[in-house]
């Protein structure tokens, strides 16, 4: 694994020679462990000192090293919120935050923050360790952007072509370092150079992300802090670019930049929390969950086909490969028309502001009528539910948000928002249980165990090398608000300390639970204007695989069910016998294969390989229809 691209200045002046890429490439697991020991120093340190914005920045450094840049700009925005602590006498934590970056610039300016120039000899280096972002072939012979996550194939070239490589010029520098030169205080100059570095990391790493209106917007934010920033300033302008060539415009218009990126989707080399799925502990322990919500079914470790999303990788359909997942499957025979599962959670989330439902289970309210069994919270008025029951299951998450203003968060969102929006309300449902049980959010029963559709670290990883062919394209969708300003956004609002209490709410941690929830929620729609409005995890019922010849139905209303089908498409008759897997449906079985196929692309992960679209699309093929999407050529994931 290398980084993509580094907050820290590199030691190395000039260009690297094939000799040094070579070492570079034997030493780059020493180097990763290197890092990640780093990391979990920083870590350590913050949990002792969690105030020290300096260590944030260290630590976004040592992230943006790794390859992380979104954990990058988690730390620099956490940074950046402390400046404003240090700042303004009348905050939190003002005292605290100022404190710790005395004591840190007790010695002069912290390491982080020094002008590397000196480091770096005649190197055309800037101080902040870019160097030369370009994108990947930029004006040659038929190349172009050529990722669809925003990253573009970004490379750190030697060489600063072009650019003002002054050390005086890139507004850092100049910052007086005499104590007293220009009236302002030494812990003043350090704060100003805090957040000068802060607004650089932001933008960069944002851009990384492929969130570029939020990068150029912190660009801007930078600038008016320190308006003659040359950093800040290039930065903005290959934004601006880049832009520009996306957009195909030639005016760019801050509000029309992309802001909706994608970030690596794995299991973080640090991430203890994640059982062994295929064990026999886990196991025994969704057994044991199963036993009340499907008496008649297992979980048991299965192999599933690996889904591919073009012809060339699935050219015969005889040879699917296939990975080992968990499903569910029959102990017992099960009947016709018989209850498979019967679940109840209280992972659910709703996106309207003024609609009657119930706060615990999301399903509508019953009538207000004299008889009625809904209940309000006790301590808030606006809180309803079902009944006592449901009442009585809110008591695992609602004792924390119980008057805490969350109510309009995400609530009646712009429509191309609705998932984004839905997300976000699973995950405050989730830190509001982790609050309120004081349980690790990843430790939780509903979420411990469930689907991530992780992929490994090592294939996420991006070369350095100039030889390198393009960066993966990372897989979990990220934007600054969804995954950085919203959620501590709502941990703030629940009155918990967002500096202190990294260990359980950290960024890689949001982003994990957010990998978990884009794996495994269902929606309900609103039947009046079709608009999701509800999402859930029922961490059993999802343990069920898909099929388009499902012989399962199902229908959430206050519970989610499963029960058996009377009839199999096609119409033979409905029955599971022991030991045959439960066989969900995650679309409208009533789709042409094509349409289906379409759909699992985007929901399962690839085409759907099972049984019947198979067999569908080889008659398709063979009575030479045009099967959409199985041609080479056919849309891509931009489409
Ligand atoms: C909700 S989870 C289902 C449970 C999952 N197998 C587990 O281990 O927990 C959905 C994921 O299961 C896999 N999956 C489900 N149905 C599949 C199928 N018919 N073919 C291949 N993979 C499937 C896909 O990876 C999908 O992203």
């Amino acid at each position: 694994m290398r980084p993509l691209f580094s907050l820290y200045p590199s030691k190395t002046p000039g260009k690297k020679s094939e000799q040094d890429v070579v070492e570079t490439t034997m030493d780059s697991d020493q180097e990763d462990d290197f890092l990640l020991e780093k990391r979990q120093n920083l870590t350590v340190a913050l949990a002792e000192l969690p105030y020290d914005l300096v260590t944030y920045l260290e630590r976004a450094a040592v992230h943006a090293d790794l390859g992380y840049p979104d954990l990058a700009a988690g730390d620099s925005y956490r940074a950046l919120l402390l400046c404003d602590e240090v700042r303004d006498e009348s905050f939190e934590y003002h005292e605290q935050a100022l404190r710790a970056l005395e004591s840190r610039s007790a010695n002069g300016i912290p390491e982080i923050l020094r002008n590397r120039g000196t480091d770096i000899g005649d190197s055309p280096r800037l101080s902040n360790g870019i160097e030369n972002v370009s994108i990947d072939g930029e004006g040659g012979a038929g190349a172009g952007p050529s990722l669809s996550n925003g990253i573009e194939h970004l490379n750190i070239d030697g060489e600063g072509a072009g650019r003002n490589n002054s050390n005086s010029s890139n507004g850092i520098e100049n910052l007086s370092t005499d104590q007293n030169g220009d009236g302002r205080s030494h812990i003043q100059q350090v704060l100003q150079r805090a957040s000068l570095q802060c607004y650089r990391n932001l933008a960069i790493s944002l851009l990384l992300c492929g969130c570029l209106k939020s990068a150029i917007a912190f660009c801007m934010r930078g600038l008016d802090e320190v308006p003659e920033d040359d950093d800040l300033l290039q930065r903005k302008e290959f934004i601006e670019n880049m832009a520009r060539r996306r957009l195909k415009v030639d005016e760019v218009d801050i509000n029309d930049l992309p802001d909706q990126g994608l970030v690596r989707r794995e299991i973080y080399p640090w991430n203890d929390h994640e059982p062994n799925r295929f064990s026999q502990e886990t196991l025994d322990f969704l057994n044991k969950e199963l036993s009340s919500v499907a008496p008649k079914c297992e979980v048991k470790v299965t192999e599933l086909p690996t889904l591919v999303d073009n012809e060339s990788d699935s050219s015969s359909f005889s040879s699917v490969s296939t990975n080992k997942q968990l499903g569910l499957f029959a102990k017992e025979d099960l009947n016709r028309g018989e209850t498979v599962l019967d679940e109840f959670s209280i992972l659910t989330a709703n996106n309207r502001l003024k609609e009657a439902l119930c706060d615990a289970c999301s399903s509508a309210l019953p009538s207000l009528s004299e008889n009625s069994t809904v209940v309000g919270c006790p301590d808030c008025y606006d809180t309803m539910f079902c009944n006592e029951e449901c009442l009585s299951r809110a008591q695992l998450y609602h004792p924390s948000v119980c008057e805490k203003d969350l109510d309009t968060l995400a609530k009646d969102p712009d429509p191309k928002e609705t998932p984004n929006a839905l997300y976000l309300l699973l995950l405050a449902r989730s830190l509001a249980m982790a609050e309120t049980q004081q349980c690790h959010p990843l430790d939780l029963k509903e979420i411990k165990y469930i689907w991530g559709d992780f992929l490994p670290s090592a294939s996420n990883a991006v070369s350095l090398s100039h030889n390198a062919p393009p960066p993966p394209i990372w897989t979990l969708p990220f934007s600054f608000s969804s995954n950085i300003s919203n959620p501590l956004h709502v941990l703030e609002k629940m009155d918990i300390d967002i500096f202190a209490s990294l260990a359980t709410y950290d960024l890689w941690i949001f982003n994990t639970l957010y990998s978990k929830f884009r794996g495994t929620a269902s929606a309900r729609v609103n039947l009046r204007d079709g608009r999701p409005e509800v999402a859930a995890v029922h961490p059993l019922w999802c343990l069920a695989n898909h099929d388009c010849d499902p012989n399962v139905q199902w229908e959430w209303g206050g519970q989610m069910k499963l029960w058996c089908r009377e009839k199999r498409v096609g119409g033979t008759p409905g029955g599971i016998k022991a030991g045959e897997e439960i066989l969900n449906h995650y679309c409208d079985i009533d789709l042409k294969v094509q349409e289906r196929r379409e759909w699992a692309k985007g929901s399962l992960g690839g085409w759907c390989m099972c049984e019947r679209c198979r067999r569908e699309a080889d008659e398709e093929a063979s009575n030479g229809h045009h099967v959409e999407g199985l041609v080479a050529g056919g849309p891509t994931e931009d489409d």
